[in-house]
Formats: structure tokens, sequence, C-alpha cells
């Protein structure tokens, strides 16, 4: 197993990395306030999981409550939030219930606001289990929910107690998941990260063949630099927003497409293609770096075409971007692999360019 640390004051947690981390009790207990948890996750994943997570926790004395939500980003809704407020309450959990979230970004986001907002707020713990939110959502403390207007429209930072990131849930990930978390594999090397991209572009077929020791070393480095991004900028006033590179377009895709049709990182990766694009129409990219983006994608198993939607439908939806400052839509674009910049000084003209894709 390895560690990491997010490095946040009296906020600091562990993120632990390794194989077998659900049956081991002992990195759950110690951030315990009582011996009461109450684990989220959903259809799909209770079966698999729930009970790995939850038998061991019992004979170590813990009451477990399971709460079992529907399954997919449709349901990362108030309606569903509701559904964990009711369970919590049925159950008188109080202020020392700790809510573990055990499934991916979507149960980790659902659980982590319910977690920041029950009682005005209960400890909470990140039990990730698709590669995304190994390497993404489980960290940072962005929780929330979808509006129907928008993506992550109702939310709080709330950093978790610890985070186990347990590799062996791999194993029974679709193989559409696991190129979802690529995606945002892939977005550290091109923010701020050239040696790992490099890496990337060298070890993919063995990351899509879930080679343990490439993923243990992907997952352990991608948390490493939203770790640093974090522990730098909490709250998003600055640097974090690099971690938002194709998201203004791909949260846009997803909201366009009607939820959970496009995978998150599927719209990040084609979203991530037009912020190449347009990066390239200012002469920040070359010819040879935008065939490089493109080709990693390709061979994540990605798409990087993204839907003709229309420019004016392109515009009024990413509008309502969290990064819009004054009406003007910030962007994450490129000057070069491995560095990026949130700008909202572009050509106007030249954004709807990249907008306007044949249909
Ligand atoms: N909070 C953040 O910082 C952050 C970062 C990135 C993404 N997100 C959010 O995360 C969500 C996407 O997360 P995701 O890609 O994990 O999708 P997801 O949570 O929908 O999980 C993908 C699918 O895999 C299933 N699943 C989960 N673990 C499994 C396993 N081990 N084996 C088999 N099936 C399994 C799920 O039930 C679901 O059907 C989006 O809502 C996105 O907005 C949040
Ligand atoms: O942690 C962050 O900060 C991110 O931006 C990570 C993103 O991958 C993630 O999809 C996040 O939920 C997007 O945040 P939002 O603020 O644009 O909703
Ligand atoms: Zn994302």
């Amino acid at each position: 197993m390895q560690t990491l640390h997010v490095d946040l004051g009296e906020r600091s947690y562990p993120i632990h990395i390794g194989r077998g981390l659900l049956t081991q009790p002992e990195l759950i207990l110690p951030h315990l306030k009582r011996k009461q948890v109450a684990i989220v996750t959903n259809t799909t994943v209770a079966p698999l999981y729930l009970e790995k997570l939850a038998q061991p926790l019992r004979d170590a004395g813990v009451k477990v409550i399971p709460i079992v939500l529907p399954d997919g980003e449709a349901y990362k809704n108030a309606a569903t939030l509701n559904l964990i407020y009711d369970a919590l309450l049925e159950n008188r959990c109080e202020r020392s219930t700790t809510i573990i979230a055990l499934g991916g970004g979507v149960i980790g986001d659902l659980a982590g606001y319910a977690a920041a907002t029950y009682l005005r707020g209960v400890p909470f713990i990140q039990v990730p289990t698709t590669l995304l939110s190994q390497v993404d959502s489980s960290v940072g403390g962005k929780t929330g929910i979808n509006h129907p207007l928008g993506k992550n429209m109702i939310g709080a930072f709330y950093q978790p107690q610890v985070v186990l990131a347990d590799i062996d849930t791999l194993s029974t990930l679709p193989a559409r998941e696991l190129s979802a978390g690529l995606a945002e594999v892939i977005k550290y090397g091109l923010i701020r990260d050239e040696p790992f991209f490099a890496w990337q572009e060298v070890n993919m077929q063995k990351l899509l063949a879930l080679d343990t020791e490439a993923m243990s070393y992907a997952i352990y480095r991608s948390c490493e630099n939203k770790a640093e991004v974090v522990a730098a900028d909490e709250r998003e006033s600055g640097e974090r927003a690099l971690l938002n590179l194709g998201h203004t377009f791909g949260h846009a895709i997803e909201n366009a497409m009607g939820y959970g049709v496009w995978l998150h990182g599927e719209a990040v990766a084609a979203g991530t293609i037009l912020a190449a694009d347009l990066s390239y129409r200012l002469g920040w990219l070359n010819d040879a770096e935008v065939e490089r983006i493109k080709a990693i994608f390709i061979e994540a198993k990605l798409p990087i075409d993204a839907p003709a939607l229309g420019v004016d439908r392109y515009l009024d939806l990413m509008g309502l971007d969290k990064k819009v400052v004054d009406g003007q839509i910030r962007l994450v674009l490129q000057q070069g692999i491995g560095k990026s910049l949130v700008t909202s000084d572009y050509d106007a003209t030249l954004l709807q360019s990249t907008l306007a894709i044949p249909a």
C-alpha cells in the first residue's frame, strides 16, 4: 500500500492506494468518532463490494447502515440526495455517524454533499471504486449534484477524513468506464506534468489491460498532482481551475445530450480536444502537439469528436460554467503539453470557429 497526504491544515487527510484495502477496517476505524457508519452505494456496486467492506467493520463492532441508491449520472440530483437524508433520519444518525461513499464519482459527489449538509456536517470517508473516482473525484472535496440546467451546480467543498483506493475493485469495471477514468489521468499530464504524459504514451496499453504496477503508478501520480493543486488552492480561486481542462465544453455536452448519455470522462475527452483546437487557433499549440493529444485519447479508446450542438447552444450552456466572471467564459487552454492557463483573453470569433462542428 502507498499513502499520500492532502495537506490542508486541520482538514488534511491520507489517501491510501493499494490492493485489498476494502477488507482492512483498521484503515477506517481510527477515523470514526463513534462506531456507526452509513455506507452510501448503488445497486451495481452493492452486490459486488458492500459486504466486503461492511462485514469486517461489523466484526470490529461497528454498526453499519447500508444506503443503496439507483445507479447512474441521471440520479445525481436532489431527489436522490433526499433518499440519503431519509435513510439517515430513519436510522436516527447523529453528528458522530460517519458517511462512507462506496462507488464511483456519482456516489462520492452525492454522499459527500449529504455529509456536508446533514445536521450541518458529519464526518465523511471516500472508498472510490472506479478509476475516475480513484484518480480524481474522491480527492479534493468537491461534492454536489446536477441541476437540469447545469452540471454540479449545487454543492459544497467538503473534505473527507481518508480516501481508500482499492485497486482490486477495478477488475469488475466495464471497459468503457475504465477509458472514461483515463480521460482525467491524461488531464494531469496535459495541465502540469509533461513527463507523466510521456509515460502514458508508452504505457497506455498496460493501463487498459489493468497491469497492476502501471495502474498503481498512474493512480498515485494522478493523486499526487491533484493533492498538490488542491493544497495550494482548496476553493478554486486560482490554480485549481486548471483541473477543469476540457470541462467547460464537456459539461455542456453532458447536459445537452442528457446526463449519462455521454460519460463524464468521454465528454471531458472531447472537450479537451476542443480546448486544444482553440489553443491551436491562438497559436499556443503546434500541429505536432495537437496530434499527440488526439493520439493519446484515441489510444485510451475515448471519443475525440464532440457532438455538433450548434455554436449558440454551446455558448449558452458554457455561460453557466462556474468559472464565468462578469459574464465572460473563462477557459482552460494550453500553451504546450504540460503547460496550461485559465483565460478569458481569447478572440471570441476563434471560439465560435472551434464550436462550429459540422453535423
Ligand atoms: N468531485 C470531483 O472532484 C469530481 C471529479 C471528477 C468527476 N466527478 C464526477 O464524477 C462522476 C463520474 O464518476 P464515475 O466515472 O466514477 O462514474 P459513476 O460513478 O457513474 O460510475 C460509473 C459506473 O461504474 C459502476 N461501478 C462503480 N464501481 C464499479 C466497479 N468497481 N465495478 C463495476 N462497476 C462499477 C457504477 O455503478 C456506474 O454504473 C460525474 O458525475 C462527475 O461529474 C467529480
Ligand atoms: O477537483 C476539481 O477542481 C475538478 O475540477 C475536477 C474535475 O475533474 C471534476 O469533474 C469536477 O467535479 C468539476 O468541477 P466543477 O466545479 O466544474 O463542477
Ligand atoms: Zn472531471
